[in-house]
């Protein structure tokens, strides 16, 4: 399956085992990278538990596999609260939001990830809930029918998106924390690389590390994965320690180039050069030549092409950048050769 992909930063089946779960760092000492969202939440969570209050509610918003999930938890754990955890598309009616919300015990914290496919009705009930602490419920229908107040305990509501764009005004401006993930630089991946393997045992050699570190798309979810095959490749054939052989041998197998690039990404660029002309062009376009979905391009690989200078988004669609060309080795359109070249000058 296409999103069961090594390097694909969405969750996949055979991440959520036990060593994963390790993996997850349990404090925000121990969260490597994101310093800004780090220090704006430490300070939020220190002045909450100084007035023995909840804290703000709180969004997560950025690419898959950058720690949204790993944040609640640690949030969680720093309040000393308990964590309930659902997902937008799973609270289909009303009632299943107020089963959740009126179990919730004072300060808790309920954690919706995917909260952009919330429905419209179960949105609204959320509402009051965030604002005021209580739930109006419709009891019955046609003339019998009567709102019920139902009071609740004071609770965080902490929402993880992929698409902060799909989410409505009136969501958004409930939420008092607001941060947006960014994809992690090298540096930062080599040190999550290097913990991960302390906690897997496997040595894990600086030089490998530093190779690594580029080639993760700067998503802690891709290097814990790509670090588990480098640790099969060493203990089968090699010497059992992760060098640079068997990091440089890994990645050859799964497909990624020296730019961190994986197949997928090759075929979108040279597909906006070879038919488009380099573009611009649209994300349906590109979706239907490309068989993926748009949801899968915007999230998947656009972030980290657009990291790496490859692409960029223009109101008319996106380009794929003079860098594109030159790597890929394709000849210049005189347009682009002359358009960008005097901005690079
Ligand atoms: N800053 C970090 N330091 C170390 N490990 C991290 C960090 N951020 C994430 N991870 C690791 O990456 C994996 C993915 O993180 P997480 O599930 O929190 O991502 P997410 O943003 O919630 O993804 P999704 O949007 O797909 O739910 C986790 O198993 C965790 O071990």
């Amino acid at each position: 399956m296409e999103d069961q992909r090594i390097i694909s930063p969405q969750k996949c089946s055979f991440d959520e085992g036990d060593t994963d779960r390790n993996l997850r760092p349990p404090s925000l000492s121990e969260f490597t990278g994101q310093d800004d969202i780090k220090e704006s939440l430490s300070i939020a969570i220190e002045a909450a538990k100084q007035r023995g209050d909840a804290l703000d509610h709180c969004l997560f918003a950025g690419p898959p596999g950058l720690g949204k999930t790993t944040l609640s938890s640690i949030i969680a754990k720093e309040m000393g609260v308990n964590i309930h955890i659902t997902s937008g598309p799973v609270l289909e009616k009303a009632s299943d939001l107020a089963g959740l919300l009126t179990s919730l015990q004072e300060n808790d914290i309920l954690f919706i990830d995917e909260i952009h496919r919330l429905n419209r009705v179960v949105e609204e009930y959320l509402y009051p809930a965030m604002e005021d602490f209580r739930l109006d419920i419709m009891l019955d229908s046609g003339p019998a029918a009567r709102s019920v107040n139902l009071p609740l305990k004071h609770f965080t509501l902490v929402g993880a998106t992929t698409r902060s764009g799909l989410l409505t005004g009136p969501l958004r401006d409930r939420f008092g924390l607001q941060y947006r993930l960014e994809l992690y630089n090298e540096k930062d991946i080599v040190k999550i690389l290097m913990r991960s393997a302390r906690i897997l045992g496997v040595e894990l050699s600086e030089e490998a590390a530093k190779i690594l570190g580029g080639r993760c798309r700067g998503t802690p979810r891709v290097a814990n994965r790509v670090l588990r095959r480098c640790r099969d490749v060493a203990q089968v054939r090699g010497t059992g320690v992760i060098d640079e052989r068997a990091a440089l041998k890994t990645l050859e197998m799964l497909g990624i180039d020296s730019e961190g690039l994986d197949p997928t990404d090759r075929k979108i660029l040279a597909m906006m050069i070879d038919k488009f002309n380099g573009g611009p062009v649209g994300l349906g376009t590109i979706s239907a030549a490309m068989g993926e979905e748009p949801d899968t391009l915007e999230e998947v690989y656009e972030p980290y092409l657009l990291q790496k200078g490859l692409i960029s988004r223009t109101p008319r669609g996106r380009i794929a950048t003079l860098n594109a060309y030159r790597m890929l080795h394709k000849p210049l359109p005189k347009s682009l050769f002359s358009e960008q070249t005097e901005l690079e000058l």
